[in-house]
Parts: structure tokens; sequence; C-alpha cells
């Protein structure tokens, strides 16, 4: 197994032990030192660091594992290691700022998912290099997020679009939130301090520049405590620290992933303002929001995360449908025409009613005929016995079958009738019936026809 020695200045970190690949002996073994610089390998005895992370402001990160947990849990030591160009005073600070992390890591990380949990935090006395001296170093264990920080993915994949930029915000402006209502900020907001988990959950990290709103500590410079480009004025000139700078710093992210440019490219010193629309396709509310975060005054910007949130929210959320017209009969227009309660015809109806109309009129005229002998009185009451009929079947109160029963009622009388005086025979009297049923046929298709054509004209 290979440890890696957490000394800074070790000439060969890397060092294998070939019999820790045994676990039982991994799991017992007391200690093991660094071959090159004698420098304790197990970390209180618990954590095997196994590769270096990176290297940041005040010191290293490293990738361990903890032998006390059955799956040897995986978890990231990060080692205060301040620059040696410090002053006193400022290793002071700079050590103070690291115990901070911890305490912030213990007190907001078990609290929010968002925020890695605190495992430990420890202190290291162990023989210098230098002759009869000894070397104090600080570790602090945190839980290990297994993804890429958003620098890594940008310079994997390039630019991000604006609905990744726009996910990036709702994914962090909650832990912000959070962690400004817990009285503190975070001060240290960049791509490098976000990181992606593999199942997407979005994490903040690095709290060691965190500071609480009500202290007026102020740290600038070589200690590195803010990232040149991310920090806005305030606290580049060391002044007190808002929520509003935190949101400053990650609009800064926001548009270093939109445009794949560095902050000194896209802010306009002359002018004092930033500059990056044209480099980036984004929708113009958003692109608002951002320049809103981006001003140089802190009480001009939002003055919170959820402030924030909601702009997105409005600036995200489609213009409402409105809703469909009460359906009452003026609203819903299915026809140009005129509502009408009269029932409709198909075109066989109307040729089957027309023709049995007036096969039934001719009947009842040769009927009332040689009934009354009086041609006046058999036309007068045809044509008003017809028009009861025709009436009678546009209200469907008489359809076709109806009709064939009539025409047959009609003939029973004809041919119980005594012989006509007129001498007309049966085939003469159906064959009257047919002439004035094909009529009837003939005029109902004038009639219609005219009618389209009068429909189609008006
Ligand atoms: N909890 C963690 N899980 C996984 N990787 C981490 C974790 N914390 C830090 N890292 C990674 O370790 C590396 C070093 O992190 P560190 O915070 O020490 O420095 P930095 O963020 O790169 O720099 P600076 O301190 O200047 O902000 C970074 O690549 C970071 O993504």
């Amino acid at each position: 197994m290979e440890i890696f020695c957490t000394r800074s200045g070790c000439s060969r970190p890397q060092n294998y032990f070939a019999d820790l690949d045994d676990s039982a002996t991994l799991k017992t073994i007391q200690q093991k030192y660094c071959t090159a610089c004698g420098m304790p390998l197990i970390l209180v005895g618990r954590y095997l660091p196994l590769k270096l992370l990176g290297k940041g402001g005040f010191g290293a990160a490293f990738l361990a594992r903890d032998r006390y947990t059955p799956g040897m849990r995986r978890c990231v030591v990060k080692q205060f290691q301040p620059s040696g160009t410090l002053t006193q005073t400022q290793l002071q600070i700079a050590q103070q700022l690291f115990e901070r992390e911890a305490e912030v890591l213990e007190e907001l990380g078990n609290q929010h998912d968002q925020i890695p949990n605190l495992y430990a935090f420890f202190e290291l006395t162990v023989p210098s290099l230098q002759p009869n001296r000894q070397d104090k170093f600080f570790y602090l264990v945190q839980e290990y997020i297994d993804g890429k920080n958003l620098e890594e993915e940008l310079q994997e994949k390039g630019k991000f679009s604006a609905s990744e930029v726009v996910a990036l915000l709702q994914g962090i402006l909650p832990v912000l939130q959070f962690i400004h209502e817990h009285g503190s900020i975070h001060r240290d907001i960049k791509p490098s301090n976000i990181m992606r988990h593999r199942n997407g959950r979005l994490y903040l990290l690095d709290f060691g520049a965190v500071k609480q709103v009500t202290t007026a500590v102020s740290i600038k410079g070589s200690t590195g405590i803010y990232s040149q480009g991310y920090a806005p004025p305030e606290q580049m000139s060391g002044g007190n620290v808002y929520p509003s700078t935190d949101l400053y710093a990650l609009a800064v992210t926001a548009v270093i992933l939109l445009t794949g440019k560095e902050p000194a490219e896209l802010f306009d010193a002359y002018n004092n303002r930033w500059n990056w629309r044209t480099n980036a396709n984004v929708p113009s509310a958003i692109a608002d929001i951002l320049d809103r975060m981006l001003l140089v005054t802190p009480n001009q910007r939002f003055q919170s995360a959820s402030e924030v949130l909601s702009a997105i929210a409005s600036a995200t959320t489609p213009p409402p449908v409105s809703p469909p017209p009460p359906r009452t009969a003026k609203a819903v227009p299915y026809s140009n025409q005129p509502l009408s309660r009269q029932p409709t015809f198909s075109t066989l109806e109307l040729v089957a009613g027309a023709g049995l109309s007036g096969f039934e009129g001719g009947l009842l005229g040769i009927t009332i005929y040689e009934l009354l002998n009086s041609l006046p009185i058999t036309l007068a009451v045809t044509a008003f016995i017809l028009g009861i009929l025709i009436f009678a079947q546009t209200r469907r109160w008489l359809d076709i079958k109806d009709l064939l029963i009539l025409i047959g009622v009609t003939l029973a009388i004809i041919l119980f009738l005594p012989a006509s005086p007129n001498g007309q025979t049966i085939s003469s009297i159906l064959l009257v019936a047919l002439v004035t049923g094909a009529a009837a046929i003939a005029f109902t298709a004038l009639f219609r026809l005219i009618y389209k054509l009068l429909s189609l004209i008006f």
C-alpha cells in the first residue's frame, strides 16, 4: 500500500509498504514512518493519506482513508501549510482561520447536506528536518466529495450554457442563504470551491476564509484570504463583508463559467464594471440578475441569496397561460351558423320524405276528389293535409316509416271505396301518385339547390 507523506518539504513523499496490503496488518499496525524524512505517516494512528489533491492558500489537501471504519472510508485530510513569507501576526491569523474552517464545518457541515462534514481536527508535533527542532502541523479531516470541482469541469468540457449556470445558481444559493442565516460569510466563492458530486449534487467547499458577519478582522494580501478577481471591492480593501460579498463572487464564478475567460479579461477597469455579456449567450433577464450581483457598491446588489433565487424564479417561469374563456354559448363558436334547434336531415331523408309526401299527396288528392268530386276543395284539403305532413316531418314527429304507414292506410281506403265514379283504376291512381311523388322530389331538390346558391351568395 502506498502512503503519502504530508510534510511539505519531503523530497520523496510516496512510500510503499507491501505489508499494508494485508488488511489484518493494516488494521493492527501502530505506525509507519516516511522513508525520506521520518514523518509519521498514519495520522493520529488512523488516517492514511494516499495522494495529494491540491495545494491551496493555507495548505494542502490529501485524499485519505480512515482505517477505523469498516469500509476504510475515503476522506479528505487538509493540512495547514502557510507560506513561509508570512509575518508572525499573519501566521497567527492564518492559523486562526484554519481552526475557523474546522469550527464552521463542525457547525454547518453536519447541518447541511451540501457542505462536507467534519470528521476530525487535530495537531501533530513532530521532529523537524532541522536538528533539535520540532514542527507543528494542523490537520482537518472532512468528508470526501467524489466528483469534480467546477474549474475542472470548465477545463474539461468548456463553457457552461445559460441553463447550466442557472442550475448552478439554484443549487448553490440555498447553501449561501443557509450560511448567511448562520451569521457567516464564505468569502472565497470561486469555481474550484464548488464541487459536483458524481450524483449531481453541488457542494460548497473551503470554509477557511469564512468570517462571522459581526467580527471586524480584516486580512488581505499575502495570506491569500480572498481570490483575486472574485472578491468585490469591499473585501479587497479589507472592509466589512456582507452576504452580497458572496453574491458578487458567485456572479463572477457564473460569468467565468459562461465565458470561459479569466476575471481580468472581463472586468472593465476603466469603467469599473463587468463587461461579459458579449462573450456569452444568456437570456437578458438572467444577465440582468448577474449584473446586479456584480455591482461595485454592496448595497446596490441583491441583499440576500433568497432575493436572487426569487429573481431567477421570476425570470425563468414562463408567463401564465391565460385560462380558456368560460364555455358559454356565446364564447364557444363551434360554427358560424346561428344556433338552431331545427333538426338536420340527410339528403336521403329529404329525398325520401319529399317523394313519399308527394306520393301520399297524389293518393290523397285522388281519394278526396273521388269522394267530393270538387277540384277546388280537393286542392285545398290536399294542400292542407300535405302542409301538416311536411311540418310534422320537419319536427321529426313523423319519419319515413310513418309516411309508409300513412300511404298504406290511404291505399287501403282507396281499395275499400266503392267503384270510382270517375272511372279511375287502381293502376292509374298509383301512376298519378307516383307522378306527384316524383314532382315533390324534383321540387325539393330544386328548392335545396336554390337555398344553397342563395347561402353562397349571401
Ligand atoms: N471535501 C473534498 N472532497 C473532494 N475534494 C476536495 C475536498 N476539499 C478539497 N478538495 C479538492 O482538493 C483540492 C485542494 O483544495 P484546497 O481547498 O486545499 O485548495 P483550493 O480550493 O484549490 O485553493 P484555495 O485554498 O486557494 O481556495 C481542490 O482540487 C479541491 O477540489
